[in-house]
């Protein structure tokens, strides 16, 4: 899945909060936007999502323009947003197309493949925050997306369980070679996932540096490579504009 953004913004109510976003994700390639609270990575990714198709610019997925939502996207947010009155595997299967034989069996292989073969008779509130996202990355996969648009997507987790779940999504990459833009705030996060790592700054926000990450894969959580990006990213952000890098800066 190719996608190109070209001169993307967006204006709310006449308030421009993006301006000029331009890059091209290669199939297969993972790309990370940071930026301070605010600087538009949201609103990116919601246009790219077709969900918000008021956006100026251009959006080619596979050189096709369309302001739609594609079956071929898939999303994960920061909370897992399952429904309370379905099981594990029906959260997964729900919205499937197919018969009810291939519906439980394309999810219960996915269930299988972030962990949670065995869980599908569950609910969501016996599952604990870790286990949900990990249905949310089950739903997410079990259309086959070609490419996957996460949203601070382990934020919300301790430590460990976003440490486990990052190499699961990495796991899962190798699987799939899935083209994934990945928003998030934590520059361990980006530097340990993406091929490259765009940064965003101002108000309205806009692209400042795109860092490409020399690193083979599976690569060393602190490594002195990892910690050069991590200066070099934090060099362009708009500190003064945010106290949510304050901790990552003395890490
Ligand atoms: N539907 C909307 N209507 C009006 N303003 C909006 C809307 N959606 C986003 N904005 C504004 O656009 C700006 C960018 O928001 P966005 O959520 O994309 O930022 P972000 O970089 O993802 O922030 P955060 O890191 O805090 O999630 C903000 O000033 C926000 O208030």
């Amino acid at each position: 899945m190719n996608l190109n953004l070209q001169d993307v913004g967006r204006t709310f109510d006449g308030k421009e909060v993006v301006r000029n976003v331009s890059f091209i994700a290669e199939p297969g390639e993972i790309i990370g936007l940071l930026g301070t609270s605010g600087c538009g990575k949201s609103t990116i990714l919601r246009a790219i999502s077709g969900l918000d198709d008021a956006y100026d610019g251009r959006i080619e997925i596979n050189g096709n323009v369309s302001r739609k939502v594609q079956d071929t996207t898939g999303f994960i947010f920061q909370e897992p947003r399952l429904m309370p009155w379905l099981t594990v595997l029906e959260n997964v299967t729900f919205g499937l197309k197919g018969s009810r034989d291939e519906k439980e069996a394309a999810g219960k292989r996915y269930l299988e493949s972030v962990g949670l073969g065995g869980s599908e008779a569950l609910y969501p509130r016996a599952l604990s925050g870790g286990m949900a996202q990990r249905v949310a990355i089950a739903r997410a996969l079990v259309t086959s997306p070609e490419i996957l648009l996460l949203d601070e997507p382990f934020s919300a987790l301790d430590a460990f369980t976003k440490m486990q779940l990052q190499d699961l999504l990495m796991e899962i990459w190798k699987e799939y070679r899935t083209t994934i833009i990945l928003v998030t705030h934590d520059i361990d996060e980006a530097t340990y996932l993406c091929d490259r790592i765009i940064t965003l700054r101002g108000q309205p926000g806009e692209m400042d540096r795109v860092i490409t990450i020399e690193q083979e894969r599976p690569r060393e959580r602190g490594s002195r490579q990892l910690a050069e990006y991590k200066k070099e990213i934090l060099g362009s952000l708009d500190l003064n504009q945010s106290t949510q890098y304050e901790q990552q800066i003395n890490s």
